[in-house]
């Protein structure tokens, strides 16, 4: 069998850093999991209790002894005990003089309390260097196993050498050390567990209103309007019709939204003649979960084309192609074969399968695990122009679609358009924006000004950048370019 801990040890690891004694403050569940980890590993562990004779469960091989007793055999002690029982660590602060303390807590929301669980551990016990770790790994997570999505371990801490020890010992178990700075990041630390994907909620609430938006618009022109005027039950186009509308429709919006805030900078950068400006919270927010947008695009795309595999099996395709034929034998009368017909309906397949095919490509470079094997212009071109080729496909896969049928007259009800033309607005004013900005002109200024030109450069002062400039680009892997 595989051993546990070997499997990510670091090649520059010495056998004296695995032998090293490790105190554990609470027989709780994380403290019972880490310590089993820690002796699989090859440390020595000694537990620290109230209770050391009724503590069961633990850890065959591992020590227990009361909290003063225990921190006197080891000077790191990681306590995996809850914030709210801290208080009696001002009862051991001489004896944990000059020990490392590793806080593991986490809390129930974010920003419970005005300083980190970590702070208050090393105000509690000032002699003592604390540092900030394990507390995105779980008890479970430590025991099955499972720890293939989340082997990263954030630390930080004031005191460089103490930090390094834990990191020496987080390697030793497996795991990837992250450090992250002084011991004031231990509050983004103990936040981290508790976001609930931060960057996917605004593309999924996003999704979600065009969904509905765009469900009930169907069914208004579609379902309403024709039993209002025909008497017509049309309820049954609410199970596949109405979705592989409102999801080829959702999908193409999205995509357009994920180039919409690149174009939007690109206008703000040149109107105020440099790029030494902030951009607003909202834009900076949209740049950076682009790539989640992309990604829920694309997932619309994926089930608009599962709808749309099956509409040959459908008992309504089937009753009409049957009654059609039957009625044209009946008139002993045919439809003349239409080669423009042809040309718009093979065209428009075509340009879909293209351009999800690309979309599929997008989606596939956006992972780490490939954008991380592609230089940094490479990724720009995936990203970007591809990404450009693909809404273009996508848009003139809509438009082919719907031909001239969008622009008659008949279309309308109740003065409603169809859905297809409101989902048009968006992609096409994207693209025509873009076309502008890539006439030379305007290229060429908006390269200057990305190179650092400034237009008014004696009055405009460099700002601090965002977490979205072009610094952090990089981090943003679904369109890459503004
Ligand atoms: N469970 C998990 O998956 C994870 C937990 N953590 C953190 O690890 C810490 C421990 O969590 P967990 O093991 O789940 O919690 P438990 O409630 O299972 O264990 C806490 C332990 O703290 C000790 N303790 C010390 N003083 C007190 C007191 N006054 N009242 C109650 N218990 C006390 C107890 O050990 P004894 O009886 O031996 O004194 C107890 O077993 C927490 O800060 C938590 O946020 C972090 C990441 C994941
Ligand atoms: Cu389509």
């Amino acid at each position: 069998m595989e051993n546990p801990c070997m499997n990510a040890l670091p090649l520059t690891m010495t056998s004296s850093q695995k032998q090293v004694t490790v105190c554990i403050f609470g027989t709780g569940d994380f403290g019972r999991s880490l310590g089993l980890k820690m002796l699989q590993c090859g440390h020595a562990v000694v537990y620290g209790s109230r209770n050391p004779q009724m503590s069961s469960l633990l850890p065959s091989g591992a020590e227990v002894l009361s909290y003063p007793e225990a921190a006197q055999k080891s000077d790191i002690i990681i306590v995996a005990i809850h914030r709210d029982h801290y208080n009696f660590f001002i009862d051991l602060t001489e004896v944990l003089n000059g020990k490392i303390l590793v806080d593991v807590s986490n809390n129930l929301k974010i920003n419970q309390y005005p300083e980190s669980n970590a702070e208050y551990l090393a105000q509690l016990v000032p002699g003592a260097h604390v540092v900030k770790a394990f507390n995105t790994i779980s008890a479970w997570a430590l025991q099955s196993g499972a720890l293939d999505a989340s082997r990263q371990v954030f630390v930080c801490g004031n005191d460089t050498n103490a930090k390094h020890r834990v990191m020496d010992i987080v390697r030793t178990l497996g795991l990837t050390p992250l450090d992250r700075g002084a011991l004031v990041a231990a509050k983004e630390i103990e936040n981290y567990p508790l976001q609930l994907f931060p960057m996917w909620r605004f593309p999924l609430c996003l999704s979600a209103m065009l969904c509905i938006f765009f469900f009930f618009y169907c069914v208004i022109r579609d379902i309403i309007y024709p039993y209002v005027y025909k008497k017509e039950d049309n309820t049954f186009r609410l199970a596949i019709s109405i979705p592989n509308r409102v999801f080829p429709i959702t999908a193409l919006v999205l995509l357009a939204l994920v180039y919409l805030p690149g174009v939007i900078a690109a206008i703000l950068q040149l109107y105020r003649g440099t790029k030494y400006f902030r951009f607003p919270d909202w834009l900076d927010h949209w740049m950076l979960c682009r790539k989640q947008l992309g990604l829920v695009a694309l997932g619309f795309a994926f089930l608009h084309v599962i709808y749309t595999l099956v509409i040959p099996i459908r008992y309504y395709v089937r009753w009409r192609l049957r009654n059609i034929t039957v009625t044209q034998a009946i008139n002993k009368k045919d439809d003349p074969f239409s080669i423009s017909l042809a040309w718009l309906s093979d065209s428009y397949v075509s340009l879909g399968i293209l351009g999800f095919f690309l979309f599929l490509l997008l989606g596939i470079t956006s992972l780490p695990s490939v954008s991380n094997m592609v230089n940094w212009r490479e990724f720009r071109f995936v990203q970007s122009k591809l990404g450009y080729l693909t809404l273009t496909l996508c848009t003139a896969h809509t438009l082919v679609y719907g031909g001239k049928r969008f622009l008659t007259p008949s279309a309308l009800r109740w003065y409603l358009p169809s859905a297809y033309i409101l989902a048009l607005i968006a992609p096409c004013t994207v693209l025509v924006v873009k076309f502008i900005l890539i006439m030379p002109c305007i290229d060429k200024t908006l390269t200057r000004i990305r190179q650092g030109w400034e237009k008014n450069s004696k009055s405009s002062k460099p700002l601090l950048f965002r977490k979205s400039d072009v610094s952090n680009k990089a981090e943003c892997t679904w369109a890459s370019e503004i």
